[in-house]
C-alpha cells in the first residue's frame, strides 16, 4: 500500500517569521500533494514563497503549523536525525546552482551520496554511469566540474540527486543559471529522465514556458497554492 502515498503532501502549511514586534506571514495555509510520476511545477511572484515552501517539503526548515508527510511518513515532528535520514535516502534535491565537489569527478559526484546512504562501491559506481548516461554523458565520467560546461555540470547535479532513488525530488530553479537554449535543452533531459524514475517531483521555477511542460502548475498566491 505505502507505493500508493503520495511522494509529498503539505496539509495547511503556514510560515511566518519574527522580526522584533512584526510579524511576516509568508503562506498561510498551502496544501498539496505530489504523486509519484509526477513533476510539479511551482511558480509565483519572486518573494512569494516557493524557496521557503521547499526548504518546508525538504525537511530543512519546519513549518509554523501544518503538517509535512514524504512518501507517507508524517515528518512533521520528527527529530533532527530522522530527518536527515529521510532526506539523505528518500528525498533528492537539484539548485539553481550545482554545487558539484570541484575536486571529484562527474561520476565520483553522483557516487558520493549512495556511498554516505551505505551503497556498495560497486553497485553505486553502476548506478551512477546508467544516470550520467542516460543524461548524455557516457564520454564525460571523469570530467571534474570545472571541466564541464553549465548545462553538463547541471546534469551531473541532476544524476546526483537521483542517485538513491529518491520518492521525491525537490528543484530551486534548476535551469535558471543557464542560457535560454542550454536551460531548454536541459529542461528537456530533466523531464525525460525524471518520468523515467518515476519520482514525483516539485520544481520552482520562474520560466512559465518551462512549467507548461510539466504534468501540472501550481501558483503560491498570496500565500495559498492554487492549481492552473
Ligand atoms: N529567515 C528569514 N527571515 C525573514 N524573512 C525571510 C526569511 N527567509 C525568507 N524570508 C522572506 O520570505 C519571503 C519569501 O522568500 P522566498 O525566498 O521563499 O521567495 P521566492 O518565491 O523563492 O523568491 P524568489 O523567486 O525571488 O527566489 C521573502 O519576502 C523573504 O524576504
Amino acid at each position: 500500500m505505502s507505493d500508493l502515498k503520495p511522494a509529498l503532501e503539505l496539509r495547511h502549511v503556514a510560515r511566518s517569521f519574527s522580526e522584533g514586534e512584526r510579524r511576516l506571514d509568508i503562506f498561510l495555509d498551502a496544501s498539496i500533494d505530489v504523486h509519484a510520476g509526477e513533476i510539479v511545477a511551482l511558480v509565483g511572484q519572486s518573494g512569494s514563497g516557493k524557496s521557503s515552501l521547499l526548504h518546508i517539503a525538504g525537511l530543512l526548515e519546519a513549518p509554523t503549523t501544518g503538517e509535512v508527510y514524504v512518501a507517507g511518513q508524517n515528518c512533521t515532528k520528527l527529530d533532527d536525525n530522522a530527518r536527515t535520514r529521510i532526506r539523505r535516502i528518500g528525498i533528492g534535491f537539484v539548485y539553481q546552482f550545482h554545487h558539484l565537489l570541484p575536486e571529484f569527478s562527474a561520476l565520483e559526484n553522483v557516487m558520493m551520496p549512495q556511498l554516505i546512504a551505505g551503497t556498495g562501491k560497486a553497485a553505486a559506481e553502476i548506478r551512477a554511469k546508467d544516470l550520467l548516461v542516460r543524461f548524455g554523458l557516457g564520454a564525460r565520467l571523469d570530467h571534474r566540474p570545472a571541466q564541464l560546461s553549465g548545462g553538463e555540470q547541471q546534469r551531473v547535479a541532476i544524476s546526483r540527486a537521483l542517485a538513491n532513488r529518491p520518492q521525491l525530488l525537490l528543484a530551486d530553479e534548476p535551469t535558471g543559471n543557464l542560457d535560454p537554449k542550454t536551460a531548454d535543452f536541459v529542461h528537456g533531459e530533466f523531464l525525460r529522465v525524471v518520468t523515467e524514475e518515476g519520482v514525483g517531483a516539485l520544481v520552482a521555477t520562474h520560466n512559465i514556458e518551462l512549467a507548461r511542460r510539466m504534468t501540472r502548475l501550481v501558483r503560491l498566491e498570496d500565500g495559498r497554492l492554487l492549481p492552473e
